[in-house]
């Protein structure tokens, strides 16, 4: 079970086995050598895993810099606290938050814009920098080496009702029921639409922009509640402390909560907690070992790697791996039966609905030649000195299906890529509906309304067809950017209205919970073209959706672009000339990056430079 996991009762189980452990920890686990003090350290360490667990768990993005946020935060709710600028230790510790978050928006701005490697070293430099900061030129304010002693802890009510909450199981409390708040939001934040496209954007990044997703604006969004969540846990280490320490800040925060997270379980939320409780645990047993000195430290570094090689999903992770294969291992062995029936040729010809849903997406109007759904004005792409296409201009009718052939090398896929502004044209531009949409980016082009099916499957593998549609659909539904953290992703009717349809329309309701990667190879390319469908695109660009697949399969899937072909505008790129000359109304012939012609099908069976540069070519060399 993944974290983005939704729906039913049994979804509340975390949420209770959490608030069990929380209570039982300080009467069971103080036999087992854990303090009531160590018991707070380690939901203080937890609290920051939830956010860190977002961002690198959910999105898989490594940040080497939480310290930056965490020290952020508690920083500003000493200061404020001790300077008297505030009273309320609450009032502070949402400044401290705040201040935090305000810092991880202007950080992670510069650092999701970059992936993998360059992410992580930006984040990296940022903490040092901080740390920098705080250390020297606002030592003033920050006490630089001395941290900043003195903060109080907070208190409840008011006058002669208040309450100190002061160390101890008073503390513990306090700390737990924090905790317990933030992880029932982490979790809605995991299952609503927001967490739904984070986790897809850590399975295709590209696939997520091609849908129509911002996806800087989504993982900045992550980055963001990760920086929240350690300005909080910061704001209450000081409180709980008496005291603001400037560790705070160092790398050896972030790396102990990278190291933490990977041992109790990353993508599990609770596996920070777990994996801090089992570290600091260590950490702090281990120095009490008499004659073990200072190799203490040694021990603990085998210890990591034996639990990383032993345990390579983390603790939590093992756990959740291991139960969910338990309750999903006769699904699965089913879904694997019925992949190796169709793939053994077994399975029934798809009976694709010739009925069009009132759920997908009304046709344009197409009300003669002048009315042109999609223009390519001298399109042109070059690397280096290879002209891949070469100044091409043509039209595509609304409501028509226009093909666009050639043989390989001709150009077609960059063509595509230009039209859906994946790829920059060197020169040139593409107009929808008379509107240029080229330099908008392709995530802006697709919620213009032109969606692709790629040559290659660009799905998402681990998510069921039901989730792979539902990122698809959510973005025409919601647009670019959404922040709806606390909905959950299933919970727009007419969204799951339209995956149904779609999935009707493509035979594949029975898959609907089965993971992308386990679906036979037609099944994959029709979901393929489904999730171009999902975005209800004004145009559909399909590249070679016929490739690959068996005879049946093919006339299934014509039938099928038929269907789609009454609800929206279709360009067409494929080598199965039959099929097109049987589905196109208008045919674009490129041949070496140029338009060699454009005109209906039997203009172009007709044409003797198309019969001379590719027909006959290609009838030589295709197999029967
Ligand atoms: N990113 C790139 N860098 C350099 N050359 C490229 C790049 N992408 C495509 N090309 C070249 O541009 C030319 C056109 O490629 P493209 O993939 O668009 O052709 P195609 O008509 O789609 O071929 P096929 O039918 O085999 O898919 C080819 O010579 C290809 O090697």
């Amino acid at each position: 079970m993944s974290i983005a996991r939704s729906g039913g009762l049994r979804n509340h189980t975390p949420e209770l086995a959490i608030l069990v452990m929380l209570i039982a920890a300080p009467v069971a686990l103080p036999h087992l050598g854990f303090s009531i003090d160590l018991l707070t350290r380690v939901l203080n360490w937890g609290l920051i895993g939830l956010g860190f667990d977002i961002l690198f768990g959910l999105v898989g993005l490594l940040s080497f810099g939480q310290a930056a946020f965490y020290g952020v935060g508690g920083f500003v709710t000493a200061y404020l606290l001790v300077s008297g600028t505030l009273t309320s230790v609450w009032l502070a510790l949402a400044a401290g938050t705040i201040s935090a978050g305000a810092f991880g928006l202007v950080v992670g701005w510069l650092a999701v814009r970059r992936i993998g490697i360059y992410f992580t070293m930006i984040t990296l430099a940022f903490g040092q920098m901080a740390y920098f900061i705080e250390n020297s030129p606002l030592s003033h304010y920050t006490g630089g080496e001395n941290g900043i002693p003195g903060v109080p802890v907070p208190v409840l009510g008011f006058g002669e009702h208040a309450i100190r909450i002061g160390a101890g199981l008073p503390m513990y409390v306090l700390f737990a029921v924090i905790f317990f708040g933030a992880y029932v939001l982490a979790r809605r934040i995991v299952r609503s639409p927001v967490g739904a496209i984070l986790l897809a954007i850590k399975e295709n990044t590209a696939r997520v922009a091609m849908l129509g997703h911002n996806v800087p604006a989504y993982k900045l969004t992550a980055f963001v509640i990760a920086a929240l969540y350690a300005g909080l846990a910061g704001g209450l280490l000081g409180s709980f402390q008496s005291y603001m320490p400037p560790d705070a800040f160092s790398l050896e925060t972030s790396g102990q909560l990278v190291v933490q997270t990977i041992v109790g379980g990353a993508n599990t939320l609770v596996g920070p907690l777990v994996g801090a409780a089992v570290w600091l645990w260590l950490r702090d047993n281990l120095q009490l070992i008499p004659g073990l000195s200072t190799l203490w430290k040694l021990v603990l570094g085998i210890a990591f790697i034996v639990l990383v090689v032993g345990l390579r999903r983390g603790i939590c992770g093992e756990i959740i791996h291991w139960w969910t294969e338990r309750r999903t291992l006769s699904a699965r062995q089913a879904a694997e039966a019925v992949t190796e029936t169709i793939e053994a040729g077994g399975a029934v010809k798809p009976a694709l609905s010739r009925e069009r849903d009132a759920t997908l997406p009304l046709p344009s109007p197409a009300t003669g030649d002048s009315d042109i759904a999609l223009e390519a004005c001298a399109l042109a792409r070059h690397y280096g000195g290879l002209k891949a296409v070469d100044g091409v201009s043509f039209k595509v009718r609304c409501g028509s299906i226009h093909a666009v052939i050639g043989p390989n090398g001709a150009g077609k896929s960059t063509l595509f890529k230009m039209l859906l502004d994946e790829v920059s044209p060197t020169s040139g531009h593409v107009l929808l509906f008379g509107s240029q949409v080229t330099g908008h980016g392709v995530s802006r082009t697709a919620q213009f309304g032109i969606a692709k099916s790629n040559q290659l499957n660009q799905l998402f593998p681990n998510l069921s067809v039901r989730k792979n549609l539902r990122i698809a659909a959510l973005a025409r539904r919601r647009g670019p950017l959404r922040i709806d953290l606390l909905r959950t992703a299933d919970s727009l009717p007419e969204v799951e209205a339209q995956i149904d349809a779609i999935m009707a329309l493509l035979d594949l309701a029975v898959r609907a919970d089965t993971p992308a990667h386990i679906l036979a190879y037609g099944e994959k390319r029709r979901l393929e073209i489904g999730m171009a469908l999902a975005t209800s695109p004004k145009v559909l660009l399909l590249d070679e959706p016929l490739a690959g697949m068996s005879p049946s399969e093919r006339a299934a899937t014509c039938a099928l672009i038929r269907d789609i072909a009454q609800t929206c505008t279709i360009v067409i790129v494929e080598h199965d000339l039959d099929a097109i000359f049987g589905l196109a109304e208008r045919i674009t012939v490129l041949y070496e990056g140029r338009l060699l012609a454009d005109g209906t099908a039997d203009e172009i069976r007709g044409n003797q430079q198309v019969q001379d540069a590719y027909l006959g070519g290609l009838h030589a060399h295709e197999p029967a």
